[in-house]
């Protein structure tokens, strides 16, 4: 049962309020664990979002960054995750470098990539699934989510954490977090806007089920950020 959402009116005041909820989020986590560890998303909307939250004062040294999902290209590349994420925000505060993960692309190895990833993963959080405090995560027009994009085989992985993930429509490999990778984190948000997000919203809140086709339909966020114009 998804948690029920009021929509925001526009896609501005909704990175405000993702903004305000992240840094409540954070303190309140760090007052009472002394850490926090955030799995970041790609995408527009959250982009904005590291844009706000290099304006705060938040405790760096205590937040851990980690990217739930990323493509197979350098860290320089125009379409590269961290490299949005760096130039939004971790080039605009001090954040130490140890509380940097970025995933460490290798684009002739993905799948070596990935492994050392989950490693990297493993070793941080010493447990058997990764305690996410916030897993952010945005929802692409096809209804793909991380990098688990519909009808490829990242979708059926239940034993690892993160995987290469070969994507057709690309004709290329993307790396992403896997489902119970994601599920494990204790806060699960969900960004969407856009009208261009409509259809496949719809879908995966009351279409029939199909997570080979709506992967997102698969994912129970525990906050909805959803603007106006991609709700029907
Ligand atoms: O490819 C990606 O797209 C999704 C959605 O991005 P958006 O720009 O349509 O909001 C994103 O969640 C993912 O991290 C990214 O790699």
């Amino acid at each position: 049962m998804n948690a029920p959402f009021e929509p925001f009116p526009d896609v501005p005041t909704l990175q405000q309020a993702v903004t305000d909820a992240f840094c409540d989020l954070v303190n309140e986590t760090v007052a009472q664990r002394g850490t926090f560890n955030v799995s970041l998303s790609g995408g527009s909307t959250p982009k904005r979002v590291y844009e706000l939250l290099s304006q705060r004062n938040l405790p760096w040294d205590a937040i851990h960054w980690f990217w739930g999902d990323e493509r197979n290209v350098p860290p320089d590349h125009p379409d590269s995750n961290f490299r949005m994420v760096k130039t939004a925000l971790l080039d605009q505060v001090p954040i130490p470098q140890a509380n940097q993960h970025p995933v460490p692309v290798n684009v002739d190895d993905p799948d070596d990539a990935a492994r050392q990833y989950e490693q990297t993963l493993r070793e941080h959080f010493q447990t058997g699934s990764p305690e996410w405090d916030l897993v952010l995560l945005g929802m692409g027009d096809d209804a793909h989510t991380a990098s688990l994009f519909p009808g490829t085989d990242a979708l059926s992985v239940r034993d690892r954490w993160f995987v290469q993930n070969w994507v057709p429509k690309f004709d290329a490999f993307r790396y992403t977090l896997t489902y119970p990778a994601i599920e494990s984190g204790r806060n699960i948000w969900f960004l969407i806007t856009g009208q261009a997000k409509r259809d496949a919203l719809q879908q995966v809140l009351q279409g029939p089920a199909d997570a080979d086709r709506y992967p997102s339909q698969k994912i129970k966020p525990t906050r909805w950020f959803v603007s106006a114009d991609a709700c029907q």
